[in-house]
């Protein structure tokens, strides 16, 4: 849970400081306020990685060098700053050499927002993306065999490339890609599994009707990295990259036994992702025994009112939950007593409660 957060120069925000209860809080205002900005604060600062953009730089506001983020998160002290010497991490006043140790303790997050639709309809590296996201939450090594594949990946398809490159430095990489490829494909393939039962209930209670979601595990080695290397190398030679690997696996999601991204409707597609979403959400709180903190990111416009309220029952009571929105005309129940911010301009307002 998260009770504060401070930011300085992130985005459009000059400077924000917000405390927060144990329900969340609502974020309303026009377009390009600055509401996705403060969800997306909350998830860099707890999980050191922004749902929309690959790097820090983006997120340090125009003009400025760089950016600060502060928060307490379950009860500990969390403080990010980044400018020209990189990122400084620190929990309780203490430096953290490396971001491993410091998401270790820093919180557990669901993100959902519109762009999720992709995950149905979009690329590979998409669902990877979902799969590395919830695998670096629940398993402590993951984040580690994950960039050091990239790096050998990157290293050995720039040998490739070149053609005049000895078999000996392209074995010695291989070497890397075999002990981390194998190690990330079974992370993954076991997540999926764990997930897919939880993501189907979610797309029964969310649509309301009986559809079969099924998530199959797609190995771009077929399991076993050093056989699949060893199988294309004459055709990597040739195409001048690494052709097998968790590079290229992927995710196969079918709705009743058909191929979701070809036949499911726009709302269909919708409540998938959100079931994908909510599955990660009890997927972590089953193995982490924590509740994540869920962002729900300008989501709710995009649904029919039977699939919103369903979608309001689904999420866990008990979970903190921010949500952003244009509008609150939707909102009921419970959720009309909630905090709510007013987001103009990059300043934000608490709203007082209607007596
Ligand atoms: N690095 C940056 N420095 C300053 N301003 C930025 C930076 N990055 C984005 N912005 C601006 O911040 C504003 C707020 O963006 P944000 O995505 O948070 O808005 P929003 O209220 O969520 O909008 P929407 O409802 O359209 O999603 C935008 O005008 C955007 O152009």
């Amino acid at each position: 849970m998260l009770t504060s957060l401070r930011l300085i120069d992130f985005r459009c925000f000059e400077e924000l400081s917000l405390e927060f209860s144990e329900c969340g809080g609502i974020f309303i205002g026009d377009n390009a306020q600055g509401k996705t900005s403060i969800l997306e604060a909350i998830c860099v600062l707890v999980r050191l990685q922004s749902p929309r953009a690959k790097t820090m730089r983006p997120l340090v506001r125009f003009e400025a060098a760089g950016l600060g983020l502060a928060g307490e998160c379950w009860e500990r002290d969390l403080t990010l700053r980044y400018g020209r010497g990189g990122a400084q991490l620190q929990i309780d006043g203490e430096s953290l050499e490396t971001q491993n140790l410091y998401l270790q303790q820093s919180g557990l997050i669901v993100w959902m927002g519109n762009e999720d639709v992709d995950l149905v309809r979009g690329s590979g590296g998409g669902r990877r993306h979902y799969l590395d996201f919830i695998c670096s939450q629940l398993d402590s090594g993951y984040r580690r065999a994950l960039s050091r594949y990239r790096r050998a990946l990157k290293a050995r398809n720039l040998l490739l490339k070149d053609r005049v490159s000895s078999d000996a430095e392209l074995n010695a990489y291989a070497e890397v890609l075999i002990e981390h490829g194998d190690y990330l494909t079974k992370v993954r393939a076991q997540t999926l599994s764990l997930l897919e039962p939880l993501a189907s209930t979610a797309q029964q209670e969310i649509s309301g009707r009986d559809e079969k979601l099924e998530l199959r595990f797609q190995s771009g080695s077929g399991g076993d990295m050093r056989e699949a290397l060893a199988t294309t190398a004459e055709a990597e030679r040739r195409q001048r990259q690494t052709l097998e690997g968790p590079h290229r696996d992927d995710v196969r999601i079918t709705i009743n036994g058909m191929p979701a991204a070809d036949f499911a409707s726009e709302g269909q597609q919708r409540t998938i992702a959100l079931a994908l979403k909510l599955a990660q959400g009890e997927a972590i709180q089953s193995i982490a025994g924590r509740v994540p903190v869920y962002l729900l990111d300008d989501i709710f416009g995009e649904l029919d009112p039977d699939r919103r309220n369903a979608l309001m029952k689904y999420l866990p009571k008990h979970a903190q939950k921010f949500i952003t929105t244009t509008t609150i005309d939707w909102l009921q129940g419970e959720w009309a007593d909630w905090e709510k911010y007013d987001v103009c301009e990059g300043r934000v307002k608490r709203l007082l409660a209607e007596s």
